[in-house]
Parts: structure tokens; C-alpha cells; sequence
């Protein structure tokens, strides 16, 4: 069925003459002097995650409209269509039904094959992490993009339930700077190789897994068949490349949106099966709140909402992410890919130019270590830049923690939740001019009025920001939390009438790659722009 663009209905009209009107005037304090309730209001709970909406930019008739706005857009039945298994990925005639990777057995068409591969990965995870029976204490992981970024992202984060005899390493780039440094100090004799691909031709994985294998049969290793194991849905490949153990999935479980597959091998390494199986039920109780959830009280619904509206209305053109749990500092990278190639597009699902923005950039790092990089321009620099703060209640640093740590350590998680808080408080409180004349500056030169170095030390303020809490950083949790934000991209793809799980934008540079590499090693550069030709003949010099 065919939903009305965003552009074309009448919400998006109003929406337009409320923000030349009252909305780009909207001021945080003043809302929240006006409302004592705004925190309630603006404040929803969703499975495992809290989210604090109220230090956003916008109030009950911006938030009237852009709910219109789902409406006009036909959101429901666009998300119906996509849990029902419709071919939504219309340019490469693909179901999108990574939400079939969580679900309980029993649940859906696909369960059957589904949890077919998930109870032979399981199984297998239980053997290998025997690790005095399996004899490996190492695993190296090999893909990327969406074989990689997810894995890479969710093992550190669940450090604290991971088997300390086995040790996880990923390698992602081309450049054999990320394998060597790898492979030295390993042994083959117990080392696994997870070589994750979903179409088994991606150059990098293949250059590095065909490097890995000769390392492996260098270094006086012997059985591939038991050190080398392939997730993805080319088990044809996989075999060709000589892997008899492979864990397949399909072609309607999009790369990005794969973790939930065989891809996430190297996280049921690390968590182990039960463990593995809460990260999949966490993500499944944000699908069914995302499924069943009334608009207005639907997390990945109003995040989408807010998003369209900071980007399409605002005009923002990025938002940071910053996860105050150090276990999250690969959460901005994968985000990046989750956001930017889904709805990185440019035309409409005819095809047709669009005349609004899509998605930002997205960007960020963990907490504080950001607050001592750049966040001295979102609070002070000429762009506004919408902030989303994840803030974890209760630590958990794991096993083995020395005794002398533990008041210590508390004492630090308490200073990480309030310069969480800080942080967020000051985007929207800012500090007037005034405010800094009654301050003393004294590393001011002696040679400014103090006019000018209250100036220099006054915030604008009103700048939004969004706070999520988990009570933990679970396994059940951080599954929920990323299918929030996969729900999220899909809602704000769907109102801009974008197909959000294509990624054409990656194929001209793969094509030309292919063309150059002869040239780069052949050195002819005829034919070429003289830029190419100059930097190539440089780089081989
Ligand atoms: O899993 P594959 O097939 O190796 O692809 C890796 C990645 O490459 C892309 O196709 C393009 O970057 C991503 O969408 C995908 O996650």
C-alpha cells in the first residue's frame, strides 16, 4: 500500500506554520517554570528503558502534530507491514524481519528455521566455551560493518557476564594494521576463527580471513575445520573457502540489523547460551511495545517523531550520542551505521529527489571522556546539537573485583551519574551574561572589561537533549536498548518515505576499488582525473 510522503500531507503543513510561529521560539526553562508536570508528562517507560523526553524542544502541540504527523504518514500500517514480513525492501525485493531473530519459538512463519540455527549455535557455543575440553582460549572474529560493528559493540558492554577463559579480538579493517597486531602472541592450537560475512565476498573479510588461514597453516596449524567457523547466508562460499561449520541466516535480515542472527556467535561466546537468550528477549519486548504501544506512549515511535522534527523543522544536522558506561563506547560507531546507512538516502521509494533532509550524523563518544573533548561546542558553539545521555543505575564491574575497590568504585559511579546529569542540565540552563558579570574570572588578562570576559564565559542554554536509564547493563537490557534505536530508524525512514534498509551508497566506491587496485599495483594511471592519477603515482613512489 502506498503511504502519503511527509511532505505531502497536511500535518507536515501545520507543522511548518507551528514552528514559524511559537516553535523556534520554544525556551526549555520557561517550559519547565510553566509545567511542574513536564517531567511526567514528557518521561516514558519502555521494556528496560527509561527515557526522559521533557529537555526536548518542543511542547503539547508540537507533540499533537507530529503524532498527526504518524498518522498522515500511515506509520502503524507501515510498521505492520514490516512485522508481517512484507517485502518493504522493495529494491532488492526483500522481506525485513530481523524482529523474527528475537522472537520466542513458536512465534511467526519463520520461527521454525530460525530457531533451528539458534539452538545448533547455542549448542555449539557451550562446547567451544568448555574451553578444557574445546582447547581454545582465543577467538578471533573477522567481518564488517554489520558483521562486526554489533559484536564488537555488545562484547565489551557485557564484559561483566563474560567467560574469562576465552578471549574475544576483532578484526574488521583491510589494512593489516588491525590483523597484526591480532595474530602476534596467538597460537593456532587455540585460536577459533569466526569468519562472519553475510554475502562471503566482502574484500575485507575475505582478504583478512584468506591472511588469518595462512597464518593458521604457517604457524604449524593443522585442522581448519575445527579452528575456522563462518557465519552467513553463503554457505556455498564458506565451503569453497574450505569451512564445514557455518551458521546460516537469510536474506531478509538486513547487514546492520543482523546481530540478532549468527552473526551475534562471538557475543553467545562471550555470554554464553542463557545469557544470549536474554539479549534476544530484551529486544523482543521492545518489539512488542513497538507493536502495541498507543503512539503518544511509544518510545521508538516518539524518538522517531522528535527526530524529524529537529532535522526537517530545526534544521539539525547531527546528534550525539554519549553513553555514560564505558562498556558503551562502540555504541556511537554502531549506531552510525545503524542510522546513517539506513536512512542516508536522497530519493523516495519512487525514486524521486527529496526536498527535506534524512538522516543526521550521528556521533559520540562515552562519557566523561567526550565532556573533555567536544563538548565544549555543544554547549558554546554556533551549531545546535541535540544530545541523547545514557545513564546506567547500577554498576557491575564483575567478578573478582579486589575489596578495596568497591567503596572506591561506587564512589566514582556516583560522580559518572552526576556529571551525567550536569551535563544535560547545563545544555538547557545555559548561563546568561549577567550571571558571568557576577562571577570573578580571574585567568582573565587584566586588559578585557568585564563585559567581554563574561561574554566568553556565558551559555546560550535551551539546547535539548534526551536522557535514557536502564536500571543495568544487562544482557536483557542492552537488547532492548538496541532494538529501541533500530525501531527508531525505522520510524523516522518511514515518515520520510525512505526505503531504510538498501544501501546502494556503498557500491560506486567498491567498484571503483576494483578498478583501481590493478592500477595500484601496476601503476597506470591513463585515463584518470589528474587528482586520482597524481595521488596514485605518489603513493607508489
Ligand atoms: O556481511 P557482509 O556481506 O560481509 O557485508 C558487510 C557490510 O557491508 C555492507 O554491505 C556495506 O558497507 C554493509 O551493509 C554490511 O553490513
Amino acid at each position: 500500500m502506498k503511504h502519503p510522503r511527509c511532505d505531502q500531507t497536511p500535518a507536515w503543513a501545520a507543522l511548518n506554520a507551528h514552528f514559524q510561529g511559537s516553535g523556534r521560539r520554544f525556551d526549555l526553562r520557561q517550559a519547565f517554570a510553566a509545567d511542574a508536570a513536564r517531567f511526567d508528562k514528557l518521561s516514558v517507560q519502555a521494556p528496560e528503558v527509561f527515557a526522559d523526553l521533557s529537555k526536548n524542544l518542543l511542547d503539547d502541540a508540537t507533540l499533537a502534530l507530529l503524532l498527526q504527523l504518524a498518522r498522515d504518514c500511515g506509520l502503524e500500517a507501515q510498521r505492520d507491514a514490516m512485522l508481517a514480513g512484507e517485502a518493504i525492501n522493495h529494491t532488492e525485493g526483500r522481506a525485513v524481519l530481523h524482529t523474527a531473530l528475537r522472537a520466542p519459538a513458536g512465534f511467526g512463519p519463520q520461527s521454525e528455521q530460525v530457531q533451528e540455527v539458534l539452538e545448533r549455535l547455542l549448542t555449539y557455543v557451550e562446547q567451544v566455551r568448555d574451553t578444557a575440553r574445546s582447547g581454545m582460549r582465543h577467538v578471533v572474529h573477522i567481518g564488517i560493518g554489520g558483521s562486526d560493528l554489533g559484536p564488537q559493540m555488545v562484547v565489551p558492554a557485557l564484559d561483566s557476564f563474560a567467560h574469562g577463559e576465552l578471549k574475544l579480538h576483532f578484526v574488521s579493517n583491510v589494512d593489516g594494521h588491525d590483523l597484526a597486531p591480532v595474530l602476534r602472541g596467538l597460537s593456532p592450537h587455540d585460536t577459533l576463527f569466526v569468519v562472519a560475512s553475510k554475502t562471503f565476498t566482502t574484500q575485507e573479510t575475505l582478504a583478512n580471513a584468506q591472511a588469518a588461514k595462512a597464518w593458521f597453516l604457517g604457524q604449524g596449524g593443522t585442522d581448519i575445520a575445527r579452528h575456522f567457523v563462518a557465519t552467513t547466508t553463503n554457505v556455498a562460499a564458506a565451503a569453497a573457502f574450505g569451512i564445514t561449520t557455518t551458521f546460516g541466516f537469510w536474506d531478509w535480515v538486513g547487514g546492520r540489523y543482523s546481530i540478532w542472527s549468527a552473526i551475534g556467535l562471538p557475543i553467545a561466546l562471550a555470554i554464553g547460551a542463557d545469557n544470549f537468550r536474554a539479549f534476544l528477549a530484551g529486544a523482543h519486548a521492545m518489539d512488542q511495545h513497538f507493536a502495541q504501544a498507543p503512539l503518544q506512549a511509544n518510545l521508538p515511535v516518539l524518538l522517531g517523531l522528535v527526530d524529524v522534527w529537529y532535522r526537517n523543522f530545526h534544521g539539525f544536522g547531527s546528534r550525539s550520542v554519549a553513553p555514560y558506561h564505558q562498556g558503551l563506547k562502540r555504541l556511537p560507531a554502531y549506531l552510525q551505521q545503524l542510522e546513517m546507512e539506513s536512512n542516508g538516502k536522497g530519493v523516495d521509494l519512487d525514486g524521486n529527489a527529496l526536498a527535506y533532509a534524512t538522516s543526521p550524523v550521528v556521533w559520540g563518544e562515552a562519557g566523561t571522556n567526550g565532556q573533555h573533548a567536544y563538548f565544549q561546542m555543544l554547549h558554546q558553539g554556533t551549531d545546535v546539537i541535540p544530545v541523547e545521555f545514557i545513564a546506567v543505575k547500577t554498576p557491575n564491574y564483575g567478578p573478582d573485583l579486589a575489596p578495596v575497590l568497591k567503596p572506591l568504585l561506587a564512589d566514582q559511579h556516583q560522580k559518572l551519574l552526576a556529571n551525567c546529569l550536569a551535563q544535560s542540565q547545563a545544555l538547557m540552563q545555559g548561563k546568561t551574561t549577567e550571571q558571568a558579570l557576577t562571577e570573578r574570572a580571574p585567568t582573565a588578562s587584566a586588559a578585557l572589561d568585564a563585559q567581554t570576559v563574561a561574554r566568553h564565559r556565558s551559555f546560550p542554554g535551551n539546547r535539548p537533549s534526551t536522557t535514557f536509564v536502564l536500571e543495568a547493563l544487562t544482557p536483557r537490557s542492552l537488547g532492548a536498548l538496541i532494538a529501541m534505536y533500530e525501531q527508531r530508524v525505522f520510524v523516522s525512514g518511514a515518515l520520510w518515505g525512505i526505503n531504510s534498509f538498501d544501501q546502494w551508497g556503498v557500491e560506486l566506491g567498491k567498484a571503483l576499488c576494483s578498478a583501481l587496485l590493478p592500477r595500484v599495483a601496476s601503476g597506470d594511471v591513463s585515463g584518470l582525473d589528474s587528482s586520482t592519477a597524481g595521488l596514485l603515482t605518489r603513493l607508489r613512489a
